[in-house]
């Protein structure tokens, strides 16, 4: 069986919707910091790295590793270390267009496939008072760029060119291409 490198409920979410059963193993891959590499490269080796800490546990058995992060002006947006730096996400992503990559990995033993895929998100002009209330609401905090466009947030949202999935956190018709090229049956 599939073996999920992950804690995040989206995750486990979106794979279920799609009839696909696995076991969930979240990594302890410390996650580095965000801020000098570009972004594909970051969210493929912390995708990586993530698959890779649980492989070892699990010779034989393949293993899905994913890692989202948001770009805007050059700048990656990770989880908001707290409430005060969710504002601060939220008010640069205001009236304005900002990248969702994630990475994807899938591993058993040397075989090793991945995939990083970019989603456009344009966000309408959000208020002081929109941003504080929706960050007293609790939905920020774990995740990447301190919103979720599955939850309030998909307010926030005019538009977005791409995968809707990836945005949440998996994006399943390229992770389907993945299970199809390293011929794995789910
Ligand atoms: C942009 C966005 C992110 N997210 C979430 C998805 C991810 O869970 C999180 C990004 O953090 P990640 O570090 O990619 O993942 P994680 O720490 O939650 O879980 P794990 O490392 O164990 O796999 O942000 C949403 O749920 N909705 C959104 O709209």
């Amino acid at each position: 069986m599939l073996i999920l490198a992950s804690g995040s409920p989206r995750r486990r979410e979106l794979l279920t919707q799609i009839g696909v059963a696995y076991m969930v193993n979240p990594s302890t891959y410390s996650e580095e910091s965000p801020k000098k590499k570009n972004p594909e490269k970051y969210v493929q080796a912390q995708a990586l790295g993530k698959a890779r800490d649980v492989a070892e546990k699990f010779p034989g058995q393949w293993v899905l590793g994913a890692d989202t992060i948001v770009a805007i002006d050059g700048e990656m947006l990770g989880k908001p270390r707290n409430e005060a730096a969710a504002v601060e996400m939220l008010r640069e992503l205001s009236g304005k267009k900002h990248s969702v990559y994630t990475g994807i990995a899938l591993i058993n033993g040397h075989k090793e496939y991945t995939k990083v895929v970019e989603t456009k998100v344009w966000f309408r002009r959000l208020s002081e008072k929109e941003i504080k209330a929706y960050v007293a609401f609790g939905e920020p905090l774990d995740k990447a760029g301190a919103y979720g466009i599955q939850g309030r947030a998909a307010a926030f949202v005019d538009k977005i060119n791409g995968s809707y999935t990836n945005v949440v956190g998996l994006p399943l018709s390229q992770v389907c291409k993945l299970f199809h090229k390293a011929k794995v049956h789910v």
